[in-house]
């Protein structure tokens, strides 16, 4: 199996963006979860994506973690690297985008890579090297108050030279609005100018089509999904890619419907109150947790009756909290425990209700849908049909069990405000 694309992904929604994407551009797109054995057989593929969790781990993990998924992907002949981060560019001082995209530049000799984190069907944007939510400035679109990678800066360029000693420059609109060529020479002037590093401006689909032009023969790019429904096409051109039947066909579904979430923005808060008007709920409380395992128990006990009273009809246990509560709960536990607790009980409860029946399950949060995919032992998803932008369906074998695991990994800010319940009506 010779790769066009080889994926590394800092998350697993990201992931699953990622290979949407490139599926919905007619690649066929595997997932996989963290780096396979080198005796995996994997079906024929123009695109394999390696989901890591390497967005909030340290530093010195996430890029040994990221070389291995290179290693892996170079092995198999991958034309270009894809390092995919999120698009609202979710990261700390310390990193971890800038020390991982210069770890694979060095592996991959490559003196300078893009970075394309624009997302403009989701409202990401960037202009300036400023990014957008909408029509907010990255640090007042609610992720100034992430509960793991609060971001108070848009500024890219001064936000990524804060985790690299190497030089960041800027590809701007005005220069790609020029067309592919103007922006190749300002590529060149900056790589002779030792320049590694170069945030791109992007505001619309028609931007991202330059850029993939403009990058598709590089060794290495970064950024979030948008340069990736660009992508296929400029490989197509170069005749990279042969055509093939519906990229993105899955089994038909079967079991209960649950929803866990783990998310804490703006957009799942939205989408948990619009589900709570049609259907059962239930909110977790981190400090409850921490005291022993009545509590998830009880959160058990409320799936269990859910289920025996309608066995097909959805429901949510979520921790989901807005940003006092979840300040509130920091400062009893720290950080990292609240959300290794959180994380923990919800990738539990993944199991416990897939083991008693759940098919359909719906998991809202990078980090959370991390633990549960790890819970549940899952090592490859077959990537399906979009409910929303960014958010496929997925099917899911999982050992010792017949029937496959529908699963959706919803990124925190992603999907309409029905998604929780839309989801469930879309899927085949
Ligand atoms: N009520 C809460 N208090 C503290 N931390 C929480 C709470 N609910 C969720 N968390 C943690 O917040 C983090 C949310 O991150 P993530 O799952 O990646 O969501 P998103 O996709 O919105 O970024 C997780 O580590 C989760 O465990
Ligand atoms: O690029 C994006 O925005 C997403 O693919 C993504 O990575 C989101 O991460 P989470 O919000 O942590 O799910």
């Amino acid at each position: 199996m010779s790769l066009v694309l080889g994926g590394i992904a800092d998350d697993f929604t990201g992931a699953t963006d990622l290979a949407n994407n490139l599926v919905r551009g007619g690649m066929r797109t595997v997932q996989v979860i963290g780096v396979p054995e080198d005796d995996q057989v994997l079906e024929d593929a123009d695109a394999v994506i390696i989901a890591l969790k390497s967005r909030s781990t340290p530093v010195e993990e996430a890029v040994l973690d990221s070389l291995a998924a290179l290693a892996w992907l170079q092995a198999r002949g991958a034309r270009q690297i894809f390092f995919k981060y999120c698009s609202t560019f979710d990261s700390t001082p310390r990193g971890n985008i800038g020390p991982v995209a210069e770890a694979l530049m060095a592996a991959l000799d490559t003196p300078q890579t893009v970075m394309v984190p624009a997302f403009p069907v989701n409202g990401r944007s960037v202009y300036q090297g400023h990014l957008f939510v909408g029509d907010r400035l990255l640090n007042d679109s609610g992720m100034e108050q992430h509960p793991l990678t609060p971001m108070t800066d848009a500024d890219l360029v001064r936000v990524l030279g804060a985790q690299t000693d190497r030089p960041v420059g800027l590809l701007a609109h005005a220069t790609l609005a020029g067309g592919a060529d103007r922006a190749i020479e300002r590529l060149a002037s900056l790589r002779e100018a030792g320049t590694a590093h170069v945030i791109c401006d992007s505001v619309d689909e028609q931007d991202l089509a330059v850029l993939a032009e403009v990058t598709a023969d590089l060794p290495l790019v970064t950024g979030g999904s948008g340069l990736a429904q660009a992508l296929p096409e400029a490989y197509r051109a170069r005749g990279w890619l042969a055509p093939h039947g519906d990229a993105a066909a899955l089994a038909p579904s079967s079991g209960g419907c649950a929803v866990l979430s783990g998310s804490c923005s703006r957009m799942t808060l939205a989408q948990i109150e619009a589900f709570k008007a049609r259907h059962p709920g239930l909110a977790l409380d981190p400090l409850r947790l921490s005291e022993g395992d009545a509590h998830r128990d009880e959160a058990l006990q409320f799936a269990r009756q859910c289920m025996a009273r309608d066995p097909q009809a959805p429901f949510l246990i979520h921790a989901s909290a807005d940003s006092e509560a979840v300040r509130a709960v920091q400062d009893r536990l720290g950080t990292e425990r609240a959300g290794a607790l959180v994380e923990e009980t919800l990738a539990w409860l993944a199991r416990t209700l897939v083991d008693e029946g759940i098919g359909r399950l719906i998991v809202a949060g990078g980090e959370t849908s991390g633990a549960v995919v790890s819970a549940l032992s899952i090592t490859t998803l077959r990537i399906g049909p979009q409910i929303d932008p960014g958010v496929p369906w997925t099917q899911a074998s999982l050992p010792g069990r017949e029937t496959v695991l529908s699963l959706a990994l919803k990124s925190g800010n992603f999907g309409g405000t029905d998604f929780l319940t839309r989801a469930f009506e879309v899927l085949p």
